[in-house]
């Protein structure tokens, strides 16, 4: 593990990591980015209600967290393996997890959504929390494309209203995108802030842009990749060591599509392209629909562009 890594998750267990008001959280969503974003906010001394449809899911969700902190604990503690599991321990105990909604928000000071990248199905859940939750719970989507604002507007508490947009994996991604739309008060955006530090992430303001920072530069890019292929330029293999090896990214295009996962790629492109349609950047690709029509949707499971290494 490199040093800054190191250095970041050992903050989490000594205590070291800013307070914020922010102390019940609900997250809802126990996928790829709702497990990691609950371990890392139990992690740092909140209370965590995990919300998912169905009680399986969230035993899935449980075991990922729970492999994902012995990876943690592993290195943190390999010299004192009690207070490792002392850590484990405090930390699962700050975790519980819920299958409605409603009932999980009912002490909630913040609500990060992390369900499927669909407007409808996410205005329908802000819509229905917004009668269930206290009036001063604040409510945060993830979403990686949609406008925020075209998700807050189901609500009637829009000065509560952000984006806070973690990164894959959540537990080793240092940074965190904290959006806001021209309603979200200064109180709101504030706490927002505060919360993503008391997560020990290093946060970075955006407007409510499409794919805000990192993605409005980092999708079009995996889509070139996969034009690349198409067009018979490259093969997958060669355009990611290239990547790799020429430019030092961590993963190539092609890993990390299948990291991020194909249908979450495509629901970014296809909702960009029905907004921008004469934005080449945006354009679809026959390429990734053909994958994701097979099903073969990245590593959650088990195969995209490569099959998942066990
Ligand atoms: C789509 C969106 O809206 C936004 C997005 O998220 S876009 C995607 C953003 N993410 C990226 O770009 C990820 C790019 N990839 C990487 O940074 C790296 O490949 C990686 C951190 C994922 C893995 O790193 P690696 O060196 O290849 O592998 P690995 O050795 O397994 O992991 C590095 C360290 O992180 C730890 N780690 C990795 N995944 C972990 C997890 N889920 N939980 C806990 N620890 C984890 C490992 O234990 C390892 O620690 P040590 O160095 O102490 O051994
Ligand atoms: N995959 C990635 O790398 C990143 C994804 N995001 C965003 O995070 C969100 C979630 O993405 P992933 O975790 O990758 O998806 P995922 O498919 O792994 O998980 C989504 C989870 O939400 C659950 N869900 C769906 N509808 C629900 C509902 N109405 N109520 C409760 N739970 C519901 C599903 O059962 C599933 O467990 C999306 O908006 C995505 O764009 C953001 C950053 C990175």
């Amino acid at each position: 593990m490199s040093l800054p890594i190191r250095a970041f998750i050992r903050s989490f267990s000594s205590g070291s990591i800013q307070r914020s008001a922010i102390k019940n959280v609900t997250i809802i969503g126990g996928g790829l980015m709702g497990a990691g974003i609950a371990q890392v906010a139990a992690s740092t001394g909140h209370n965590v209600v995990l919300v998912d449809q169905t009680k399986d899911i969230l035993k899935k969700s449980h075991s990922s967290i729970e492999k994902s902190l012995q990876r943690v604990v592993k290195k943190q503690y390999a010299e004192d393996p009690k207070a490792g599991e002392a850590f484990m321990a405090k930390v699962l105990s700050q975790l519980c997890t819920e299958t409605d909604p409603a009932a999980a928000v009912k002490s909630s000071d913040l609500v990060i959504e992390a369900i499927v990248e669909n407007l409808e199905v996410k205005k329908k859940l802000f819509a229905s929390l917004d009668k269930a939750a206290p009036k001063h719970t604040i409510f945060a989507s993830n979403t990686s494309s949609i406008p925020i604002k075209e998700i807050a507007v189901a609500t009637k508490r829009m000065d509560k209203f952000g984006g806070l947009h973690y990164f894959n994996p959540v537990p080793v991604m240092k940074l965190l995108e904290v959006i806001r739309i021209p309603e979200t008060s200064d109180d709101t955006f504030n706490k927002l802030l505060a919360f993503g530090k008391a997560m020990g992430k290093v946060t970075v303001n955006c407007k409510d842009t499409p794919g805000f920072i990192v993605n409005r530069l980092l999708v079009p890019y995996m889509m070139e990749a996969v034009r690349m292929v198409e067009r018979g330029e490259a093969t997958p293999q060669d355009v990611d060591t290239a990547m790799k090896l020429g430019a030092g990214y961590p993963m190539g295009p092609f890993e990390l599509t299948d990291y991020v996962g194909l249908d979450t790629c495509k629901f970014i492109i296809d909702g960009w392209h029905a907004k921008y349609p004469n934005n080449p950047l945006f354009d679809p690709s026959p390429l990734l629909n053909k994958y994701v029509a097979e099903g073969k949707l990245g590593n959650k499971v088990g195969e995209g562009f490569y099959k998942a290494k066990k």
